[in-house]
């Protein structure tokens, strides 16, 4: 659930059902803007390159999540590769069906504009949290983040976060290491469980928060 619900039917209605798998590329950072794409189910990984070329990890977006606005609505090149983690089904409305969505239904344009706005506010909070936390307590704040976000959309219910330690690490700018020392330590503490390869289970995510605010 989020801002988007509520119009989900209106961007089915205009636009075309798409489908994904795991590992497939929907957008390309510096292509153009072709169009939007509305995820109904399914995960999605943003990326994007640093001035070295080095990739990082933005986001993940998921269910009633959509991908692709910004440049279509700034018209510039696309900001950020997305690509699909989990596979599902959504829509693609092309740029114009999109671009009219907007003008024809002022309530459609202000859900998209508010969930911009949250995506600005939750970046600005992640780049302050870069400079002034620990790295255990940026992991802990992401996960805790993670699931609180996918139970909210109800995309990913039960604590789980299915991230590698090495994405785990892209997205908060830390070595793989010290995740891994991080992941043990809040193990031992019944903070989350490791489920082998590529897993998470957060079992205490207030745990997880007051941890993350000890910075
Ligand atoms: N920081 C971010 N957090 C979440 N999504 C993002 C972020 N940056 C870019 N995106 C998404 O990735 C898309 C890449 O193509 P666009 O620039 O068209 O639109 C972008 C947004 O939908």
């Amino acid at each position: 659930m989020n801002e988007l619900t509520d119009y989900a039917g209106l961007i089915r209605g205009v636009g075309r059902p798409a489908s994904w798998r795991p590992g497939q590329v929907l957008i390309r950072e510096q292509g153009a803007p072709d169009g939007v794409f509305l995820i109904g189910t399914g995960l999605v990984k943003i990326t994007a390159s640093a001035v070295n070329g080095r990739t990082g990890i933005l986001a993940w977006r998921g269910s009633g999540e959509l991908i692709g606005e910004q440049s279509c609505l700034d018209g510039g090149p696309r900001s950020a590769t997305a690509v699909v983690t989990r596979g599902g089904t959504g829509t693609f409305l092309a740029a114009r069906e999109f671009a009219q969505l907007m003008r024809e239904h002022p309530g459609f344009a202000e859900s998209v504009l508010r969930s911009m706005s949250v995506r600005l506010r939750e970046a600005a909070q992640e780049r302050v949290d870069l400079g002034a936390l620990s790295v255990g307590a940026r992991i802990a704040a992401f996960v805790a983040r993670y699931v609180r976000r996918d139970a909210k959309s109800g995309s990913m219910p039960g604590g789980v976060v299915d991230l590698t330690q090495q994405e785990l690490a892209e997205a908060v700018g830390a070595s793989r290491e010290s995740v891994f020392r991080a992941l043990q330590d809040f193990e031992e503490r019944g903070w989350l469980r490791r489920d082998g390869r590529g897993s998470i289970t957060a079992l205490d995510v207030p745990g997880l928060e007051a941890r993350a605010r000890k910075g």
